[in-house]
């Protein structure tokens, strides 16, 4: 049985490749010595879309000698993972890829080559991230943490408890992630205020503006306390020295799957078992993702970068990443995704690609698609939004091999709304020739994440409803509701404006999306019924 190590694919190399895994062809003692010699990229969040697109590319560059120095991992929230599935495999990852017939390609990426976490209790890990930072060849500290991973604050506004205690504590003792990246970049201002740059590659809108100003919003408090020298805000700001581009990432990389853990056991490969972590990290040897990619980073680094336009990942000007970004996130995936996923844990399904087969799922995604997302998206140039839609919706959601679950997708659904569906409302608020109270199928979609949070499916059962760091205070608002209601506070939710970044009921929508709550909510099989009116 093949076990996913170093030595094991050094010296069983010939047993690997029989199983049809394809080995890197780079020579790692070099690239690890140089990478710790003069380290040059730092990824923050080592999950699976990072193992499973973001190293894979750099990988590719390794392998050509584009590159010579590997990617350090570095975990600020899950220490677990760096323990349990970076560790144990020597930081490897063996990545599967499936297309629509069902085959797996299969590759051991072996471009991360250090695994560390921000842990303070661990000398020797916070050791070598201070040493990272002060090294004046770091060029770059990318980004994917989840949406959440940058909130500095809660649904009142005010500073998460751990953001304060960030900020009465100084650059020594952070916890959140955006202060322990503001303190390390003290460390590189103190050192000699050398350039890097910061790349967010989470979904979200504006992503480095959000990064930017997470960070920066953490330096001027420091400032402002004296726990940091005045500079160091001046240094962060200055664009000749740091940057924080844009940038749009998209591969569906659902979490490990068991089956494929299973056929990868029938081929000879153990070892691979899927673990969710405390904190509630699906994680494992392996990464499962699907054939299609696409990283579009804004071209604005200020210490050098790697030539990852190498390995088919588009650099290019600000407005051309924003448009995609925004065609994305806020229209032709991201959306679809979400309505499937709230709709799709109401329904009893456990596949996306089962949800495209019911008629009235398809037909709602391609409402909220082509009928309400196209007409207010702008053309990226680069990629045409009607074709990409098509390819969306078509192949990659309807893909039966790739094991995504709506479950995983409803995950943190509250830190996603306003940019999933509020960014094509507020179009419509702009735009004069629209009306936002024409739209249906994205009030639908909105009424039935209400609906999903009481945690009652379409048949009247309970189920668990996915991690999300508003889900107490939002099933507050809910509290004793039950199928038939036809009262309950959920305008509180509605009314929201922090939740979709738009005030619903001023728009002439809130009361729509209310109506629909309670049609939703009229009895066992409500939620079918009342999709099955919106969309037919
Ligand atoms: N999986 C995908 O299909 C996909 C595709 C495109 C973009 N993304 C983006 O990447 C993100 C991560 O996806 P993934 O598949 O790697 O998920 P994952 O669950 O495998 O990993 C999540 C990572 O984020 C970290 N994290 C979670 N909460 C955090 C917090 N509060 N502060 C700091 N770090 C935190 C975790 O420790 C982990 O490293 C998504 O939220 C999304 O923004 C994912
Ligand atoms: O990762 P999230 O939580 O932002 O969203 C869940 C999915 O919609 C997302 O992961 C998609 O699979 C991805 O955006 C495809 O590129």
């Amino acid at each position: 049985m093949l076990r996913l190590t170093r030595s094991s694919i050094r010296n069983e190399a010939a047993s690997w490749e029989a199983a049809g895994v394809e080995l890197p062809k780079f020579d790692y003692d070099t690239v690890a010595q140089n990478t710790l010699e003069k380290p040059e990229w730092v990824h923050f969040g080592a999950g699976n879309i990072f193992r499973g697109f973001v190293a894979n590319a750099h990988q590719k560059l390794l392998d050509s000698g584009a590159a010579d120095t590997g990617i350090i991992a570095a975990e600020t929230f899950d220490f677990e993972m760096i323990d349990k599935v970076y560790k144990p495999y020597d930081n490897l990852t063996l990545l599967v890829l499936m297309n629509a017939r069902g085959d797996f390609q299969k590759k051991v990426v072996s471009s991360i080559v250090e695994g560390i976490t921000a842990d303070k209790t661990r000398e020797a890990d916070d050791r070598r991230l201070t040493e990272i930072f002060e090294n004046p060849t770091l060029q770059m500290a990318s980004f994917t943490i989840t949406e959440k991973g940058y909130s500095l604050t809660g649904p009142n506004g005010r500073y998460l408890g751990i953001v304060e205690k960030d900020i009465a504590g100084g650059p020594e003792q952070p916890v959140h992630a955006m202060s322990i990246v503001a303190a390390l970049a003290y460390k590189r201002y103190l050192k000699g205020a050398y350039p890097m740059t910061f790349v967010s590659m989470d979904n979200c809108s504006h992503n480095g503006d959000k990064l930017k100003n997470g960070i920066v919003t953490i330096a001027k408090e420091w400032s402002a306390k004296g726990s940091v020298e005045a500079g160091f805000v001046d240094y962060l700001l200055n664009e000749q020295l740091i940057t924080f581009p844009l940038s749009m990432i998209d591969k569906i990389t659902p979490r490990p799957s068991e089956t494929v853990q299973a056929a990868l056991l029938e081929q000879g490969i153990g070892e691979m078992d899927v673990i969710v972590t405390s904190k509630n990290t699906y994680t494992a040897p392996f990464v499962n993702a699907e054939i299609s990619e696409y990283l579009v980073i804004e071209d604005k680094f200020t210490n050098g970068r790697p030539a990852l336009e190498q390995a088919g990942i588009i650099f290019t000007d600000r407005d051309t990443v924003n448009n995609i970004e925004t065609m994305k996130v806020t229209t032709c995936l991201n959306p679809l995704h979400t309505a499937l996923a709230v709709t799709g844990c109401l329904l009893g399904y456990t596949l996306i690609a089962d949800e495209m087969k019911d008629d009235t799922l398809r037909k709602l995604v391609e409402i909220i698609g082509y009928k309400e997302g196209l007409p207010v998206v702008v053309d990226p140039g680069i990629i045409s939004p009607k074709q990409f839609l098509d390819e969306v919706l078509k192949e990659r959601f309807a893909n039966p091999f790739i094991p995504d679950a709506p479950q995983r997708i409803a995950t943190d659904t509250s830190q996603k709304v306003g940019i999933r569906f509020g960014e094509t409302i507020k179009s419509y608020v702009r735009r004069e020739d629209l009306d936002p109270a024409d739209l249906t199928a994205i009030p639908l979609a909105i009424a039935v994440w209400c609906r999903y949070l009481l945690g009652v499916d379409d048949k009247g059962e309970a189920f668990t409803l996915s991690p999300d760091p508003l889900l107490e205070t939002l099933q507050g608002h809910l509290q004793g509701v039950k199928l038939g209601d036809t009262s309950s506070n959920v305008r509180n939710i509605i009314e929201d404006e922090q939740l979709f970044g738009v005030k619903l009921y001023d728009i002439g929508l809130g009361g729509k999306i209310e109506g629909m709550f309670y049609e939703l909510l009229a009895g066992p099989g409500a939620v079918r019924s009342t999709l099955e009116k919106y969309v037919k």
